[in-house]
Order: C-alpha cells, then sequence, then structure tokens
C-alpha cells in the first residue's frame, strides 16, 4: 500500500530576485493510513505553507508530493480541484461555517458542491451530524451551538466526502482543555481508521498526547520527527 503522503524535497518560497524567502525548504516525508501525524513548530517555520502544498492549494516550486500514490501537482487544474473536493477533509481554527445556513446545510455543503441531490445530501449530512453527536442540532444556526459543537460540525462537513486525508489546523486552539481532548477523543475513536491518515497542526501541547509521530518545523525546515506519546 502506497503511503497517504509522500513527500520529497518540496519547496515553496515567495518573492523574486533579493526578496526571495524561502517558506519550505526541500521537505522530505511520508504520513501513513491509520495514524496521527501532529505538525509542531514556530510561528512562521512553514506549517500552513506545507499543508497547502499537501492539499492541493498551493503548488511547490519543486520537489513532488503523492496522496496514496497520485503525484497531484502532475494532475490537470480540475483535476486538483477534484482531487480537493473528493480526498481532503479540512477543519479549519475558526471552523468556516456559514451564519446564515443551518447546522445540517453547512454539513452538506461538500455534496452540493458535487452536485449532489439536495434532499439526498441534507439526509447524509443528518447522519454525520449524529456521527459527532449532534443530531438535535441539525436545524440551528451555527450562532446557537457552543464553541465545541461547532468545531463538531465542522469536523462532520469535512467527513461527509468520506476523504483518505483529515487535515485539521490548530483544532483546538479556541477551546478549553476539557472540551479539546473530547474532540481529540472523538477524533481518534470515531475518525481515524486504518485507511485514514490525519494531519494535525497545532501549537496546543494540552493535546500532544494523541500524536502518533510529531514532526517539528523550523525556519521552513524538518528538524526531527519523534513517536509521540499515544498508545
Ligand atoms: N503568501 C505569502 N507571501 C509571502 N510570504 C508568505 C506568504 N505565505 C507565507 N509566507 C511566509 O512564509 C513563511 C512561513 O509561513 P507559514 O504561514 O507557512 O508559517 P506557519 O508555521 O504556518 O506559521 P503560524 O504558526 O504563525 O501559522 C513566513 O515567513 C511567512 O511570512
Amino acid at each position: 500500500m502506497a503511503p497517504a503522503i509522500s513527500a520529497n524535497k518540496l519547496t515553496k518560497w515567495f518573492g523574486e530576485g533579493d526578496l526571495r524567502a524561502f517558506a519550505v525548504r526541500e521537505v522530505s516525508f511520508e504520513a501513513y493510513f491509520g495514524e496521527i501525524l501532529f505538525i509542531v513548530g514556530p510561528s512562521g517555520s512553514g506549517k500552513t505553507t506545507l499543508l497547502s502544498m499537501i492539499s492541493g492549494i498551493l503548488r511547490p516550486n519543486s520537489g513532488t508530493v503523492a496522496i496514496d500514490g497520485v503525484d497531484i501537482w502532475k494532475l490537470a487544474s480540475d483535476q486538483i480541484a477534484e482531487f480537493r473536493l473528493n480526498k481532503v477533509g479540512f477543519v479549519f481554527q475558526d471552523y468556516h461555517l456559514f451564519p446564515r445556513l443551518t447546522t445540517a446545510e453547512n454539513v452538506a455543503i461538500p455534496l452540493i458542491l458535487k452536485k449532489q441531490n439536495w434532499d439526498e445530501s441534507i439526509k447524509k449530512a443528518a447522519y454525520y451530524l449524529e456521527i459527532v453527536g449532534l443530531k438535535n442540532k441539525a436545524e440551528l444556526p451555527p450562532v446557537k451551538l457552543s464553541g465545541g459543537e461547532q468545531q463538531r460540525v465542522a469536523l462532520a462537513r469535512a467527513l461527509v466526502s468520506q476523504p483518505d486525508l483529515m487535515i485539521f489546523d490548530e483544532p483546538t486552539a479556541s477551546l478549553d482543555g476539557d472540551t479539546g481532548r473530547r474532540i481529540m477523543d472523538f477524533v481518534k475513536n470515531n475518525i481515524l481508521t486504518d485507511k485514514r491518515c490525519i494531519l494535525i497542526v497545532t501549537h496546543d501541547s494540552r493535546i500532544f498526547e494523541y500524536a502518533d509521530r510529531m514532526m517539528k518545523m523550523e525556519d521552513g525546515k524538518i528538524v526531527g520527527i519523534e513517536k509521540g506519546r499515544n498508545d
């Protein structure tokens, strides 16, 4: 089986000439199905830039990234968009929920984008809301939900496409310690499968115990990969 992610000498710079600054330099690593890999490192060390290249958002200047054996930056741009929609589930730090839509409609968005039937999409959204324990909140707008509940709506929305790769950007930053741990317990027990790889960028040391491995970045480079404390 191919690794979930295989990055080879991924490099991204911004600016040209004297102003050229490297955000990510020749980063190579593999991540595997069935693991939770944390990416940690100081602000500005290149974590978001790296995630953006892995998930088909930002084209590298050089290097390659294969997701489940597919070299994504060799795909045509419409295929890259399809890859993003089908293979990657994003959970953003501030959830990115649409305030005027109900919780179920928010979760259904990826299906609507894939031109699936509205009623079917809402039905599937209800199913994933049940998985994240929010079955009875389907009709509410996000503003009526707590921070932890909104985080779970974002999770449900990332799950509806059945992605192989789930990417969480600071998933617990705005949550209290208990809620953060509940979310991470949920991710570990209900979302991680042996066919899924979860990548988490975080500064939150309260959740480091959930990492199978931790990759540390500094100044655009990987300076260490160690086994996490997760057993
Ligand atoms: N669009 C851009 N244009 C110019 N420079 C950029 C751009 N995006 C990122 N950078 C620079 O690249 C470097 C890495 O940024 P990046 O956002 O990847 O770091 P990070 O580790 O995710 O930081 P944080 O933890 O603060 O989110 C930084 O020096 C940043 O200023």
